[in-house]
């Protein structure tokens, strides 16, 4: 018998009136992989992490996150994942240590648990101890993006959402954020995370290449430029010829349903 997946999706739709912004999607992702969901602006990215994360109802389909179901069981998906929007979420009149303070007190962390992720979070995570008194508003980009992901793990999640997490982010920033992601892989918490930076998704385990709504393939980085020669040459042969099922290395076809 298999493990039960991180993430298990199969036609996941979801509709804004006529538009559909998710069409039909479905996808396994493995526990402790760092899977990479690639497309455009527009593409259904945001969507499909909204729906994932129990904050927006899917209109068809199914979607079932540490064996749990997206539409009934909320809360306890809430409790077991973190999630780092496009928009850091963190308090600009409030110092970072309070910013991690904040979000354990909204997960439940009890005092000394509360105090020990902190102190943990901004010493391994967030880095750079003299800023760490002063309020959020005015600090660097790369800093900020540190801090809302140690907000994101403050409750020690299984699984971690990151939607565009590195946008706007100088290079050193990005390759400094991509260490920790790697970090957290190997000591086994499970990544989905977007991103239309190509040299981000060659370093993901697979990736999901997104366009209009449709998952065109879910491959391995590897695959896609041993078959087309790069990651984004194999983006644009996809769009071109139309959504295709594309075989994974455990052997499920994933795709559109
Ligand atoms: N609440 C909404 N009402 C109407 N349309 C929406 C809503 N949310 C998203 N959309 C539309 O759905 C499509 C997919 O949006 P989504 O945010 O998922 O894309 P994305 O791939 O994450 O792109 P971006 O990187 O720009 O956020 C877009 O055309 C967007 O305008």
């Amino acid at each position: 018998m298999t493990a039960v997946a991180a993430i298990e999706v199969r036609g996941l739709t979801r509709r804004f009136g006529d538009f559909t912004a998710v069409d039909s999607v479905s996808f396994r992702v493995q526990t402790g992989e760092v899977f990479g969901f690639i497309g455009p602006n527009g593409s259904g990215k945001s969507t499909t992490i909204r729906m994932l994360c129990g904050l927006l109802e899917p209109s068809a389909g199914e979607a079932r996150v540490l064996g749990l179901d997206v539409r009934k069981d909320t809360e306890a998906i809430r409790a077991r994942i973190g999630y780092m929007s496009q928009r850091f979420s963190l308090y600009e009149d409030l110092t970072p240590a309070e910013n991690l303070e904040f979000y354990g007190s909204v997960y439940g962390l009890a005092n000394a648990r509360r105090r020990e992720r902190v102190a943990r979070l901004l010493e391994e995570v967030v880095g750079d101890p003299a800023v760490h008194r002063r309020p959020v508003r005015g600090l660097p980009t790369g800093y900020r993006q540190r801090l809302a992901l140690a907000c994101a793990l403050v409750h020690e999640p299984e699984l971690l959402f990151l939607d565009e997490p590195t946008a706007g982010v100088d290079p050193l920033s990005r390759r400094r954020f991509w260490e920790h992601i790697y970090a957290l892989a190997e000591a086994g918490l499970t990544v989905f995370v977007t991103t239309h930076y190509m040299d981000e998704a060659a370093l993901c385990h697979r990736l999901g290449l997104i366009h209009a709504g449709r998952l065109l393939a879910v491959a391995a980085p590897a695959d896609l430029v041993r078959d087309h020669g790069s990651v984004e040459e194999a983006f644009a042969s996809l769009v071109a010829a139309g959504p295709a099922a594309v075989a994974t290395p455990g052997g499920a076809k994933e795709g559109p349903a």
